[in-house]
This record gives C-alpha cells, sequence and structure tokens, in this order.
C-alpha cells in the first residue's frame, strides 16, 4: 500500500473484507495533539505492563493504564487489571471519539511506548468482557508509527501509518478475521501514547 493512501479524508474502509477499519487522519492540530501528549505523559497513572507468555510472567518494557466508567475488571495475557476513573482530561478525549465515530465507549486501554523498540505483537482485540464486534477508537499522540492487519486465514497484510492527533476506528467483524500489530522499528527513538477506547460488557 501506497504511504498517500493512509492520509486523513478517507472515511472509506481500509480492509478489502471481512471487517472495517477507518482511519479519520489528524483530528486535533499539532499544537492540541502536543498539548494532549504532554499531559498523558505526565498523568497518567503509568504501569509496567504484566504478561503470561508460556507460563511464564513476564514485564513488558511498554507502559499500560485502564480507565473506565466502573472499577470494571479486565483480564488479558492472563493479568487481571482493574479501570481507574475516568480524568477530565480522558473524559474529553472519549467525547470527541464518540462525536467522530458516532460510537459510544465506556473504557480505555492506554499503551506508552518509548521508543521503536517498544511495539505490539500480532493479536485481536476479542476479550471476552469486550463487547462482540464492538466498535474500538484509536488515538495516537507523538512518534508517527507503521499499524499493520493481517488476516487470520488469506494472510493478507494491510499497513497504515498512524500520525499524531489521529484517529483510527476498527469495528464490525475486524477482530474475528483480522490480527493486528504495531511493529517495532529501529527509526523512532520518540515516545507515542495509544488511547483504545472500547466497550466493556458486565
Ligand atoms: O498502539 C496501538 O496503536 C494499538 C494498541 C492495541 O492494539 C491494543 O491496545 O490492543
Ligand atoms: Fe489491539
Amino acid at each position: 500500500m501506497d504511504l498517500f493512501d493512509a492520509t486523513p479524508q478517507s472515511q472509506r474502509n481500509i480492509l478489502n473484507k471481512d471487517g472495517e477499519v477507518y482511519y479519520y487522519g489528524k483530528i486535533f492540530n499539532n499544537k492540541e495533539a502536543i498539548a494532549f501528549y504532554e499531559e498523558l505523559f505526565n498523568n497518567i497513572h503509568w504501569k509496567n505492563d504484566e504478561a503470561i507468555i508460556f507460563g511464564k510472567r513476564i514485564i513488558t518494557k511498554r507502559k499500560v493504564a485502564w480507565y473506565g466508567d466502573e472499577p470494571f475488571q479486565y483480564t488479558y495475557s492472563k493479568t487481571t487489571k482493574s479501570a481507574l476513573p475516568w480524568t477530565k482530561v480522558l473524559l474529553e478525549l472519549k467525547k470527541k471519539t464518540e462525536e467522530v465515530t458516532g460510537e459510544t465507549f465506556n473504557s480505555c486501554l492506554l499503551n506508552l511506548y518509548h521508543d521503536g523498540s517498544e511495539g505490539m505483537a500480532w493479536h485481536s482485540d476479542g476479550e471476552t468482557a469486550l463487547k462482540t464486534n464492538g466498535a474500538i477508537g484509536s488515538l495516537s499522540f507523538g512518534a508517527v508509527r507503521k499499524f499493520s492487519f493481517k488476516h487470520k486465514s488469506t494472510k493478507e497484510k494491510i499497513d497504515i501509518i498512524l500520525e499524531n492527533g489521529s484517529l483510527l476506528e476498527m469495528k464490525g467483524l475486524t477482530q474475528t478475521h483480522w490480527l493486528h500489530r504495531l511493529p517495532p522499528t529501529k527509526q523512532t527513538l520518540k515516545p507515542r501514547i495509544n488511547l483504545t477506547f472500547r466497550t466493556i460488557e458486565c
């Protein structure tokens, strides 16, 4: 895919089948995006993520945080987290994400990648507590990074560039049929913050 295909205007589905992914481009200008980045970097309750992989407990370099309407318990990679109450800024970002996507969300998982050596491996966001086929709104602040989708059966790959202040939406059958990842890269030295707004069903 040509990088120029990934610029704003497109509200076209970037998947050719079995799901829907919309890239809205930069929904905040540079000044706003930098202000949100700094605010989140300094004031979110960041913690190193824990995961159990092949029975071994590992601590990731990437930091995470989890916020929501209620202290939802959220389990992934066999570890359980409890959601913190929304901050003013997170509510503002949630509202904006809801306005642009036309969806509603009750929780948010945040990731802080310190540089290009940190990423996220292939996965889909299909945890049992998540609303089935519910939309996920993903905001990016800081370093520009590549994001990739891979079809679970055809192995077809689609790449997109996530800009500072941009919004990506995944919905429909995306999580059922596609994996996604944030590939590590030697080129990025600066941090990136990602927020994924989600709907948890109790
Ligand atoms: O960092 C990103 O853009 C995506 C993170 C992600 O896929 C997740 O938190 O499930
Ligand atoms: Fe994900």
